[in-house]
């Protein structure tokens, strides 16, 4: 069950120390059809902007797309305030001003057969129109957004049976128009989880699209707000029709915590 969201906007902005934790794709940015030509809508990275210049206010990103992606589309720099967490919660990047967390020791290993399994897979959508592939830091994602409905299952059924018979230990998640295979098996809530700590937040506020996001949603504890955006089951307290009014939420938020 949904809420209208003007209330418990004014209530989450009273918090002592303020964690807003943002999904990029269809929450900060509509959805479109070349995945890096994709840039958050200006409303939303205004009312982003004000949100990091807040004090005891963190802002970060939690986004399904590798780090390098994220960083080109979220048109982030060294300079910016805002944390990142990309590849659902396995890479994390810091402000200056704030420790860097140690990356993660590479597993050669699995970076050798998700090399090889992502050429399957290219070779499995051959010739399938508006079916492609996208190869990501820990796996890679089947695109179906430009596909027909018939095209787009039969390059998931492959791609599906391929990874089922070679590599069956890799998570498997969906979302929209697209399903990503991954070695690496954290979630968004993991990402969500290690921003609270490293913030000491006393509340958390988190906004998504899609399914990947309700991982996060579903982590949120009592004094937190979970928004969804867009339609869909969801385990959030408040949905916004779509990016411009997660917008005017995320302005009520400024608006409430700098007064
Ligand atoms: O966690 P997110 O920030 O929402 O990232 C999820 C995936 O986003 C991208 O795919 C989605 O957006 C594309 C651009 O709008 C769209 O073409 C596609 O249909 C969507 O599924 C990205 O390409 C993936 O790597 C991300 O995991």
């Amino acid at each position: 069950m949904t809420a209208q969201w003007a209330e418990v906007v004014r209530s989450v902005a009273k918090t002592e120390r303020l964690l807003v934790a943002l999904d990029f794709d269809g929450t900060m940015a509509p959805l479109g059809d070349e995945p890096m030509a994709v840039r958050a809508l200006p409303e939303t990275a205004a009312a982003v902007a004000r949100l990091a210049e807040l004090p005891d206010t963190t802002v970060a990103f939690v986004s399904g797309r590798q780090l390098a992606d994220l960083r080109v589309i979220a048109a982030h720099d060294d300079r910016s305030p805002i944390w990142l967490t990309g590849s659902h919660g396995v890479e994390h990047w810091r402000p200056a001003a704030v420790a860097q967390p140690v990356p993660d020791q590479a597993a050669a290993g699995e970076e050798v057969s998700a090399a090889a399994l992502v050429e399957e897979a290219q070779r499995s959508v051959e010739g399938i129109d508006g079916a492609w592939v996208e190869p990501k830091a820990y796996g890679f994602a089947l695109h179906t957004r430009l596909a027909s409905p018939d095209d787009g299952a039969r390059a998931r059924s492959g791609v599906d049976a391929m990874v089922a018979e070679r590599a069956p230990e890799w998570r498997r998640r969906t979302g929209k128009d697209i399903a990503e295979y991954t070695w690496r098996h954290e979630g968004k809530d993991a990402g969500v989880a290690r921003l609270r700590d490293e913030t000491a937040a006393t509340a958390v506020l988190f906004a998504g699209d899609d399914v990947t996001d309700e991982d996060a949603l579903r982590s949120l504890r009592e004094g937190d707000l979970g928004v969804r955006v867009g339609d869909g089951e969801t385990a959030a307290s408040v949905r916004v029709s779509g990016p411009l009014e997660l917008a005017e939420l995320l302005t009520a938020l400024a608006d409430a915590r700098a007064s």
